[in-house]
This record gives structure tokens, sequence and C-alpha cells, in this order.
């Protein structure tokens, strides 16, 4: 079972992608993507082999940002493909059926070819604007998220759909209440602090209790 919260790392550096995602780790994250765009291969290549490591030490699952390679030759547990990535197909082939695909949509049409394309989850965005993805796709808003999942009650998948882009704790009862799954987030579990136990209170609307 997918755990209902994906943390999305960021940091312009190894070093700041490592703080950031113990920090998610040390909140209670148990599911973390590495989206780190801008190393070399070498940087990126020892940043995955560290995050594995940590994540297996919390028993979280790691899945790698749009390099099928690299998630293959360091055993992750998944890669996230957005629609201008390797066709999910394809990464299927590599991967094999035991590991983890994303997929991004936009639309409910994108919600069905990448569904039919075999990924096991679809990460459905931008909820609104941010600052974390350059060149966003068209802003979906509150009202397209209840669109898109009525329509989507018409077809025959229960596939686990993920709001993502700009979402905030007081967003998760009205995404919830349109049908969706879970959520993933970068910046607004990279900001917060420990004290602000963001986590717990994420689980706790996500999951309708308290996640230990
Ligand atoms: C959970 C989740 N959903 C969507 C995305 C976006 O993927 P993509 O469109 O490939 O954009 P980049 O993240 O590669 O910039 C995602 N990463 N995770
Ligand atoms: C990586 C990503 N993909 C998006 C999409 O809409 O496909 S939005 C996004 C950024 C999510 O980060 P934050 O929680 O900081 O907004
Ligand atoms: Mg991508």
């Amino acid at each position: 079972m997918l755990s209902k919260l994906q943390y999305i790392s960021q940091g312009n550096t190894v070093q700041e992608q490592l703080l950031n995602i113990q920090h998610a780790l040390d909140q209670g994250c148990d599911w973390i993507q590495m989206r780190f765009k801008n190393g070399t291969f070498e940087e990126t290549f020892a940043l995955a082999e560290s995050v594995k490591k940590i994540c297996h030490q919390y028993d979280a699952n790691f899945i790698v940002n749009d390099n099928v390679s690299l998630a293959k030759i360091i055993d992750a547990e998944g890669v996230h493909l957005g629609l201008n990535d390797m066709p999910i197909s394809k990464a299927r082939e590599i991967l094999g059926t035991d590991k983890i695909i994303g997929g991004t949509a936009n639309t409910l049409e994108e919600v069905i070819s990448q569904t039919k394309n075999g990924c096991d989850y679809i990460g459905l965005g931008p909820l609104r604007f941010t600052n974390t993805k350059a060149n966003l796709s068209r802003i979906i808003g509150m009202e397209g998220y209840q669109t898109i999942m009525k329509e989507l009650r018409t077809y025959n998948t229960s596939i686990p759909i993920y709001a993502i882009g700009g979402i905030n704790l007081n967003d998760i009862e009205m995404l919830l209440a349109t049908g969706i799954y879970g959520v993933a987030s970068s910046s607004l579990i990279t900001q917060s602090s420990i004290e602000d136990e963001l986590i717990i209170q994420l689980n706790e609307k996500l999951y309708g209790t308290v996640i230990i």
C-alpha cells in the first residue's frame, strides 16, 4: 500500500538535499522522491546512494525523479516520470513489476493515458502556482480537481491520485473530498520546523488518525 504523503526533495547542492531529506525523515515522512535537477552525474549518483542508505535506516521508500537508469543501478524503490521523461512502458521494462513508477498528469485525458501506460500512481497538478517547479502546467485549482475526479469516477480505475503543487495543510480536507488519495509536497515540508509537527498534522488529516 502506498503512503498518502510523498516528500519531494529540494536543494541546490548535495549537502542541502541531504539536510532537507533528513529533516523530512526526522519529522516522520516515509516516502521520499529525490528531485535534484542540477547536479553532475557523480554528485547525483553519490546523493542517491546516501539517500538510499538513510531512507532504509528510517524504513522509508525512496524513489528517484526522472532518472530510470539511476533508479535501476542503485536499486531504488522506484521512479517518478513526467510527460516529457522516459515513457512509462519503457521504464516498466527496465525496472520490472516490483518497482513503483509514478506518472505526472495535468488533465483527465492524461490521467487515463498514464494509467493505461502502467504507472502505479499519478501526480496530478499543479493545484496552484509554486516556485518549486519551472514551466508549470496549467493550474488546476480546487475546482479543477473536483471536475477531473468526478469525471474519473465514470472510468473503471482505482489508481491512487496525488495532488501536487503549492499544497498547504488547509487543502487536505477539500482534496480528499474530491477523491484524491494523497499529496506530494516539497516546500511546505522543507520549510517547516520540527515544532510545527507538520507531518503529524498532515497524516492526521490524510489518514483520519494519528500515525506514530
Ligand atoms: C508526485 C509527482 N508528481 C508530479 C511530478 C512532476 O514530474 P515532471 O512533470 O516530470 O516534472 P519534474 O519533477 O521532473 O520537474 C513529480 N515530480 N512528482
Ligand atoms: C515537482 C512538481 N511537479 C508539479 C506538477 O504540477 O507536475 S508541481 C511540483 C512542485 C511541488 O512542490 P511544492 O510542494 O513546493 O509546490
Ligand atoms: Mg520529470
